[in-house]
This record gives structure tokens, sequence and C-alpha cells, in this order.
């Protein structure tokens, strides 16, 4: 399904050598106005094109249909869309009949049973990544005048890492000049090293792999809820919606199963102000499936781009048997650096979806001190 949000219904279409892609945000709140220089600057940084990429070339300007009055959202639902200008489709005639190892087309011949869209991979496409900016970029600009902001960085690509950013909050000056290097790294040196990797695999005809780190800072404690509320289950659907995921964890994640109680817990304790917060964020800003205040935190693993120029092992549909594919066309040796914006897109999306959920104390509830325990 190509829809997301239980508050917030967001619907991605098109596919990537049709006329166009793009997406319709319904349940965004009125009133809220949209700086389209701003959701330029987002879609910039995951548009095809430079040294470290796909050199597709797309000006990946969206144009939005309805939705908004005089750039403010009036309520109705918000429709963009951003036309395909430059598809190549003949390198996609091989492969239509020698489906791509680890891309989308051989499950996909299955299930559509052959009246699927190759071209490009079709609505399998990263392309379809573009519009999802789109709605994460409004999402974003609302939750930013709320003081929640979203950053991603990237931790790691192949063997070159970035350190981790700090899970008590990340320096603003840092995260500001992430976005002007060529791979969003928190230092110089690091998205040197990372660009490095990315050309050693564009040069051996082959492609690379890395991680991602994202941080929302500035959300209310209590956000989420329990089970299939929690904030953590719901970013980890949309993330994992992100072509190329291959795994999402919170705080520690996976190294949470090797300490102990007395290492993990993160004690609570009382601001300047007296106000509860906690002393440390191994957690990654969520428990119970509620944040916690502190920030949320999360890191995901992506696979290396399946398309890689060195030959293959594949079957032929067309002839029966074994066959080697040679990949042609226009691909990206690393997915890493061009998801950073997707992922805070998806991010952000979840987060305001979550913010619109009903709140589970009407505001003329009285609030009680201490939780009640009943007697007994
Ligand atoms: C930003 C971005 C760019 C991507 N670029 C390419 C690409 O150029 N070539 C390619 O084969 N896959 C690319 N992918 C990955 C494929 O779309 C993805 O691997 C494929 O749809 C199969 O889905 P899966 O990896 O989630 O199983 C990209 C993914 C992202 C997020
Ligand atoms: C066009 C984009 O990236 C594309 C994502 C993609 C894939 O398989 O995901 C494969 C390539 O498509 P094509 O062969 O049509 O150039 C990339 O260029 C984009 O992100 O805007």
């Amino acid at each position: 399904m190509s829809t997301i949000g239980r508050n917030l219904h967001v619907s991605v279409f098109g596919q990537s050598h049709a006329a166009a892609v793009g997406v319709t945000i319904d349940g965004l709140p009125a009133g809220e106005a949209v700086d389209a220089a701003e959701l330029a600057r987002l879609l910039a940084r995951r548009a095809p094109g430079g040294k470290l990429a796909t050199q597709r070339r797309e000006a990946d300007e969206p144009e939005i249909l309805c939705g908004l009055l005089d750039g403010v959202t009036c309520g109705a639902p918000l429709t963009a869309v951003i036309r395909n200008g430059d598809a190549k489709s003949r390198d996609y005639r091989e492969s239509a009949e020698k489906p791509r190892p680890s891309h989308a087309d051989w499950p996909a011949h299955v299930r559509y049973g052959g009246w699927q869209d190759v071209r490009g991979g079709g609505v399998f496409s990263a392309r379809l990544t573009a519009p999802l900016c789109v709605a994460g970029g409004i999402a974003m600009q609302i939750l930013a005048r709320r003081g929640i902001l979203v950053a991603a960085h990237v931790r790691s690509i192949g063997a070159a890492e970035d350190r981790p950013m700090n899970p008590m909050g990340e320096d603003d000056a840092v995260l500001a000049a992430r976005l002007t290097r060529p791979v969003a790294a928190l230092s110089d040196e690091a998205a040197e090293r990372m660009a490095a990797e990315v050309e050693a695999a564009r040069k051996a005809a082959d492609s690379v792999g890395g991680t991602v780190e994202c941080m929302v800072t500035g959300l209310p404690v209590g956000l989420g809820g329990p089970l299939f509320d929690g904030i953590d289950g719901r970013i980890a659907y949309t993330v994992f919606g992100v072509p190329g995921v291959k795994g999402v964890e919170f705080g520690a994640g996976f190294e949470a199963a090797r300490m102990r109680g007395s290492e993990m817990n993160d004690p609570w304790c009382r601001d300047e102000a007296g106000a509860v917060t906690a002393a440390a964020n191994r957690a990654g800003g969520v428990v119970g499936g509620m944040t916690t205040g502190l920030p949320l935190i999360f890191t995901c693993a992506l696979k290396p781009t399946p398309s890689i120029g060195q030959p293959q092992r594949t079957v032929s549909l067309a002839e029966g048997g074994e066959a080697e594919l040679r990949i042609r066309g226009r691909h990206d040796p690393s997915i890493v650096i061009r998801a950073v914006p997707v992922l805070e897109a998806v991010t952000a999306l979840t987060v305001l979806d979550a913010l619109l959920d009903a709140p589970a104390v009407l505001p003329d509830t009285p609030r009680r001190d201490l939780p009640r325990v009943p007697e007994g």
C-alpha cells in the first residue's frame, strides 16, 4: 500500500518513468504556512545528480495543485506532483526479462502477473521518495514552528564511521554544518572518508551500504502509546517503507541485548527547574512506546544499491534457464547519502501524525499529582 498515517493520511503515487510522481496529504492542520524555498532546499538534498549519486537529471520541482491558499494550508487535501523529465527506459529492456538481484523485479513480476511497470523499477523506485519529501518537508515546517526539530546524519558508509550524535542533544552549529558537506556527516573528516568509500565502490562497478542516525528534539513527554500505538513502532513502519532499509534500532538498540538492567536503565532525575527528566538516554527517547522528553534517536541500516555494474547471475524469463545480467543505467553507488532527507521526511510525518492523536485525557479532566492506586 502507498498510504501511511492514522490522522495525517499520506498517499504517494506515480512510477519512476511515468509522467509524474506525486503525493496527496489529507488531514493537514489548516492555517499552516508552507515556505516553498525551504521545501526546495529539502528536495535538493535528495535530488539525483552530482558526483556521488545517480546521473539521472531531475529538476524535482513540486507543483502544488490544491490544498494551499496564498501559501497557507486551508484544511483541504493537498496534492503535489513532480514531473519526471529524464527517464531512459531502454536501459531496462534487458532487466525486464532478466530480473535484477536484490531489486523488486522478480517478486513484482509474480505479484502483478507481468503487468507491472518495469521501467526504472516502476513504483518500487526510490523516485517515489521525492514526493515523500514534499509531504515530510511540509510536516517538518509545521513541527519546527512548535520547537520540534528532525535531523539525520550519515553514521557510516562501508568502513567509514562518523561519531554518534550526543543522545542528550546535539549542538545546533554541528547539525547546521552537516548540510554544507557532500555527505551529511558531523565532521569534514568523516564526510571525506565516506565519500572515498562511495568513490571506491563506484570505480569497482559496485555499491556500498551504511547507516543513518536520526534525532528528533523538542518532543513533549507521552507522545505515542501502548502496543501498536508505540511511537517507535510507528516510526519503524514508515522507515521500512523507504527502499533499501534493512534494519532500525532505537537508542542502544541491539546492544541492549548484551547489557544488564543496571547498565541500560536511564535514571529519572530533576532538571534545574525541578522538572522530571532522565540522566542518560540509552532508551533513545522512548519507553513503553511513549516519548520521554529526551531526544528520540534511532539508527537505520541501508543495504548497498542493488543495481551494480558488474555481471551478475540471474534467470532468463524469455528463454528459461539461468543467465548473466549486465545492468545498464544510472544508479547511486550508495543510497545512504540521499536517504538522509527521506528518513527525516518519514520521521516528521510520523511524529506529526502522532501529535494529531486524540488526547488520552480530556482538557477539562483534572490531572492528579499521584497515580490513583485502588484499595486492596
Ligand atoms: C535515495 C535512494 C536511492 C536509491 N537509488 C537506487 C538506484 O540508483 N538503483 C537501485 O537499484 N536502487 C536504488 N535504491 C534502492 C532500491 O530502490 C531498493 O533497493 C529496491 O526498491 C528494493 O527494495 P528493498 O531494498 O527495500 O528490498 C535507492 C534507494 C533510496 C532510498
Ligand atoms: C530517479 C531517482 O533515482 C533512481 C532510483 C532507482 C531505484 O531503483 O530506486 C534507480 C535509478 O533510476 P533510473 O534508472 O530511472 O535513473 C535512480 O536514478 C530519484 O531518486 O529521483
